[in-house]
């Protein structure tokens, strides 16, 4: 395995406010990785940080190796491609011409280009909608025209910022099943914030915990999301069931709650 994506004694400061505190991670590629913490843990910061769209004022980014500072412009968008939280869709656009804004020239310009936009549409069950307006589609079908345009990047990385928000239950587990296999079978590093922990626990190799800036474990999901943690992080009780071979952790209660 390789390392895609390494976070070294990083810190973020916004607004005077220390928001990432000492962040050491390292990604391999292949992976299909949650990021996961209650809400305000820093996790969406975590992800502009590691697409490079906001600099820590301590540590270091590195892509493949590479400090992100000396990595050129021209070759960020081969290397990670980034949907972040709120995708705002708000152009008078086609969602085929949404998807195409992640390719090189943010357009179509060949048979293939319009094949590949097609395919990443496909990928997230959308081609039906590829010559709406996007203004005109649902919250969950947006969602799915914009991981479809970070998927046209085709990018060694992929960073998604709950994806699954607006998603109905289906096409949430298809969303995971496919970020899994694009992480497996295309041997990128795939990163996505999540709420859905039960998810989480089944589909991704790996969970880093995020809790007021600071990762407080990163590991096997269910070793990571033990009873102490989710507990001391999300003042959670959670249950654990065993389905069809598979330990399904169940968030349950408030900890302070019977
Ligand atoms: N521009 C900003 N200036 C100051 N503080 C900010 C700024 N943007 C975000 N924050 C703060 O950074 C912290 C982390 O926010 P972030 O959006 O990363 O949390 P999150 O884990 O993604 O939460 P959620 O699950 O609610 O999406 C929060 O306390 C937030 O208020």
């Amino acid at each position: 395995m390789s390392l895609a994506l390494e976070f070294s004694s990083v810190g973020l400061r916004l607004g005077g406010r220390a928001i990432l505190r000492g962040i050491d991670w390292r990604g391999e590629a292949g992976r299909l990785v949650g990021l996961v913490g209650p809400n305000g843990a820093g996790k969406s910061m975590w992800l502009r940080v590691a697409a490079g769209v906001l600099r820590p004022q301590q540590g270091e980014v590195r892509w493949w190796g590479e400090p992100l500072a000396r990595v050129p412009r021209t070759r960020w968008p081969s290397l990670i491609a980034y949907c972040p939280q709120r995708f705002a869709l708000h152009l008078p656009l086609r969602a085929l011409d949404c998807v195409a804004l992640g390719l090189p020239a943010g357009r179509i310009r060949t048979a293939s280009e319009r094949e590949r936009c097609l395919a990443a549409l496909e990928k997230v069950d959308a081609a039906d909608l590829a010559e709406r307006p996007v203004t005109e589609l649902s919250g969950g079908q947006q969602q799915r025209v914009a991981l479809a345009r970070a998927f046209a990047q085709e990018a060694t990385m992929l960073l998604a910022d709950e994806p699954l928000a607006a998603l109905d239950p289906r096409h949430a587990l298809e969303t995971l099943a496919l970020l899994r296999r694009e992480a497996h079978e295309a041997g990128r590093l795939v990163v996505v914030a999540l709420h859905e922990l039960t998810l989480a626990a089944r589909f991704c190799d790996e969970v880093l915990l995020l809790h007021e800036g600071r990762c407080l474990a990163a590991g096997a999901p269910l070793e990571v999301l033990d009873e102490t943690r989710l507990r001391a992080v999300y003042g959670l009780r959670a249950r654990r069931l065993e389905v069809e071979g598979e330990t399904l952790l169940l968030p349950w209660a408030p900890a302070d709650r019977p």
